[in-house]
């Protein structure tokens, strides 16, 4: 099988258990959503393919920061949303990790991450807070927060998303916009680690 490998803290324990099972002698590929996860993939000594040689994707492994009642996610706490989702809708299945605080009724607790080129980002700015969505540039160490893909990220504080569909359509239709942390009908299986240490299962019907 071909593997995406998500990218977070909770993908980081699923890519340190494949590489036990590769280490056992598991035979798969992978490809990975971050160079942090490809670099812990590496030192694991699990095979990385090359994007050429990629027929297609079996199955993709992902934490999320938030999951709704429907199965629609909300990802890029990390910042890797853009290659998340690259590989998330190229793969065949898609497998999120939670825990059960990330479990919400409706979208919009955790703020909304949208990958903006550099470019006039200030622009853009405003035409997210035109439409009352509170973005903030992400910052590290005082800098604005660089993505694995050479972009900035503005974090959307907008409350309630009751119709997350729509408001992806309208983010990405916005010139500046590279992509939105809103994954719509592309979860597959939602695995729910609960604080007792059991485990729920949401499937898409
Ligand atoms: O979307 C992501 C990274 O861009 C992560 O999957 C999401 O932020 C969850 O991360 P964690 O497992 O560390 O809580």
């Amino acid at each position: 099988m071909t593997i995406g490998l998500g990218t977070g803290s909770t993908a980081y324990w699923t890519i340190q258990k494949i590489g036990e099972r590769v280490k056992a002698g598991l035979d798969i590929r992978a490809v990975a959503t971050s160079v942090a996860s490809e670099t812990l993939a590496r030192e694991l000594n699990i095979p990385i393919v090359p994007f050429p040689e990629i027929t297609h994707i079996d199955l993709d492994i992902d934490g999320a920061d938030e999951v709704d009642d429907h199965l629609q996610l909300t990802k890029g706490g990390g910042g890797a949303l853009l290659r998340e989702k690259i590989i998330a809708t190229a793969s065949r299945r898609m497998i999120v990790v939670i825990d059960a605080a990330k479990k919400v009724p409706v979208l919009g607790r955790f703020p909304l991450p949208v990958e903006v080129v550099p470019f006039g980002w200030e622009l853009t700015f405003r035409r997210l807070a035109a439409l009352e969505l509170n973005p903030a540039l992400r910052e590290k160490d005082g800098q604005p927060y660089i993505t694995d893909n050479g972009n900035y990220i503005l974090d959307c504080h907008c409350g309630s998303i009751p119709r997350p569909e729509a408001l992806h359509t309208t983010l990405n239709l916005i010139p500046g916009v590279v992509e939105n942390g809103l994954f719509i009908d592309i979860a597959d299986t939602v695995i729910i680690g609960q604080e007792d240490g059991s485990t729920a299962v949401l499937r898409r019907s």
